[in-house]
């Protein structure tokens, strides 16, 4: 086996012997090239600094390719080589490495006395760390890639990552060259590991590392080479979301975007992981809670959000910009992710993975997705809606069934629809506008139509009043379902109509009738998607969660085939707990799909 624990000292030694000799002919070709090469002023002051044996200024480096590090050529995985310090500098006090406990073969034990070593070989300092290396090499591909983590860590605190050259170094420079040249050495090492003796998770430590230092391509090679099996699926996930951030914060589209892609793929494979432990846990001693909670903390959901988040409005200001120049818009907007708003992609790969439903995630994603909002008007007939100038959502169903609740759960605010507990509260097509420019909704009346260019990712939402609230006049009911017909028929900018049913009570008569209207009127018409929402799931499960009772569920199913609607998407909701926000906001996307200047 080609491990490091099974080469022998002695071939180690010889290979540091080579290593050794090897600088001593390179430095001895570079002396021959430039004999009397005279220091200059500043070296000459560094110089004195450091005879003093002081630590120098540092020394103003010629930075090459980042890269470099995990890509040089003729490297044979040799820890360690002399150090040459400048004379009359005493030696530093190197401390004895501290006791590591021995390794053992099993994994989590491995991981376990490596992540103890991790941590003991942090304390260190660099000229300690590398003494250590130099005297008691990592023994295990375990080994090795924590302490290649330790070592690249401290080589970045210490800006130290790259090659320096053409400069003479200082005492601490030598010291960090000596640690570059080692970690090399390992990485090198560590990749003729055999895969089968690299446990995942290390995998994923050293990838989180290499992202974290700027080594990209490394990270993706480790990836691809370490973590492409099913058994890996959770650390690949993990890493890729790790990747994809890292592509937003540089504003990389092209690759974010691909990358996203694949986290949204792994999503369902993760699941099947998740479920294949957790019905093996019924019958062992595992804790299936806490593996569940492991695994949805996994990614760093918050962090992906508001790095997508970030990057979507520096696309909006470029485009900003673009305009004001008066630049073509059209390569600039398609150089850049295109007309969309890049967030979305992160809502789906959230929305295939078991992501946590914690508050933190959705505070991030409803910022990011509905970003502004305000109430614009109340329409009463088709001649007093507001222009059709952006796509376009609305919420109907039954009176008091939750519709004003949600248009306020999903838009994140506590009051922007009115809501009561008495039925018949909304008695107008109540217009909110989303993501509308700051400074024009400040000019904004009442009715107003909003004027300027617009961003890519604005939309209304549309309450509608509810059907079957006793109170109303027939001919006020009859008025309203006219009124709803001929707003489905003709409204041009109509991208999604949501159909809010009970989820405690089930449909009542007026439900079926509105789904054959639906039916008949979008069967034509394929931009619009008709949705049915299964609401206050929060009154059927003390959990607050979204259980809808079997019955409820198949006479929903059953209405929806009837009346030629079955393949159409249930989700379930509850205004209450919060509960499929991330749902209703897939949906959201289509009401500016293709960007406003579709309409
Ligand atoms: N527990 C619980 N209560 C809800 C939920 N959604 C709405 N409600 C309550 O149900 C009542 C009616 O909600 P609204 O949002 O006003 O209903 P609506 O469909 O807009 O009603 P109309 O305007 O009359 O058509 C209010 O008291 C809400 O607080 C939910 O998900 N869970
Ligand atoms: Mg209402």
């Amino acid at each position: 086996m080609n491990t490091n624990s099974d080469v022998p000292a002695s071939s180690r030694k010889a290979r540091l012997d080579a290593r050794r000799a090897e600088k001593a002919r390179k430095e001895a070709l570079n002396s021959n090239k430039k004999p009397n090469k005279k220091p200059n002023k500043k070296q000459q002051q560094i110089n004195a600094v450091e005879g003093d044996g002081k630590t120098s200024k540092r020394v103003k480096r010629k930075v090459t390719s980042v890269s470099r590090i995990a890509n040089v050529d003729g490297i044979t995985g040799i820890y360690g080589s002399s150090l040459e310090l400048p004379t009359p500098v005493p030696s530093p006090p190197v401390p004895s490495p501290p006791a590591i406990s021995p390794q053992t073969t099993s994994p989590q034990t491995t991981s376990s006395s490596s992540s103890q070593q991790n941590q003991s070989l942090k304390s260190l300092s660099p000229s300690s760390l590398l003494s250590h290396l130099q005297t008691s090499p990592p023994s295990t591909p375990s080994d090795l890639s924590y302490t290649i983590v330790t070592c690249l860590n401290l080589l970045r605190t210490n800006n130290a990552l790259t090659e320096v050259e053409g400069e003479k170094l200082n005492f601490k420079g030598k010291i960090m060259e000596e640690i570059r040249e080692i970690v090399r050495g390992m990485i090198e090492e560590r990749e003729s590991s055999p895969i089968d003796q690299i446990q995942p998770v290390e995998s994923l430590k050293i990838i989180k590392s290499y992202i974290r230092n700027d080594l990209v391509p490394e990270a993706i090679r480790i990836m691809d080479r370490e973590l492409s099996s099913d058994s890996a699926v959770v650390e690949r996930s993990s890493a890729l979301s790790i990747l994809s951030t890292k592509y937003y914060d540089v504003d990389d589209y092209a690759n974010a975007e691909s990358t996203i892609k694949e986290l949204e793929t792994l999503g369902p494979k993760v699941r099947l992981f998740v479920d294949a432990y957790v019905n093996d846990s019924a019958n062992s001693s595992r804790d299936a809670s806490a593996f569940n909670l492991r695994i949805q903390n996994s990614i760093d959901w918050k962090h992906l959000i508001q790095s997508s988040s970030k990057c979507e409005s520096r696309r909006r200001s470029s485009f900003k910009n673009g305009r004001l120049n008066g630049a073509d818009l059209q390569p600039l907007i398609l150089s850049k992710g295109g007309k969309s708003n890049v967030v979305f992609s992160v809502l789906r790969a959230l929305t295939t993975h078991p992501a946590p439903n914690t508050d933190g995630i959705y505070e991030a994603l409803a910022n990011a997705l509905v970003r502004r909002v305000t109430f614009l008007k109340g329409s009463v007939s088709m001649s007093t809606l507001p222009p059709p100038d952006r796509g376009e959502v609305a919420f109907i169903g039954r009176s008091n069934v939750g519709k004003s609740s949600l248009v306020n759960m999903i838009c994140n605010r506590k009051a922007l629809a009115y809501t009561s507990k008495r039925p018949g509260k909304t008695r107008e097509f109540n217009f909110f506008s989303v993501n509308d420019k700051v400074d024009i909704m400040k000019e904004v009346k009442y009715g107003d139509e909003v004027r300027g260019v617009k961003d890519f990712d604005c939309f209304y939402i549309v309450d509608l009043p509810g059907f079957g609230f006793a109170k109303v006049s027939r001919e006020q009911k009859d008025e309203w379902s006219k009124f709803q017909k001929e707003y489905f028929e003709s409204r041009k900018n109509l991208r999604v109509v949501f159909h809010l049913i009970d989820s405690r009570h089930g449909l009542v008569s007026e439900d079926e009738r509105i789904m054959k209207e639906c039916s008949e009127i979008f069967k034509g018409k394929k931009d619009v998607s008709y949705v049915i929402i299964l609401t206050k799931a929060d009154k059927n499960d003390s959990t607050g969660r979204g259980k809808v009772s079997k019955t409820v569920m198949e006479s929903v199913r059953n209405a929806m085939r009837e009346n030629g609607v079955g393949s159409r998407p249930i989700i379930t909701t509850s205004a209450e707990t919060k509960y499929g926000r991330d749902g209703v906001w897939t949906y959201l996307k289509e009401a500016f799909n293709g960007g406003v200047n579709k309409f």
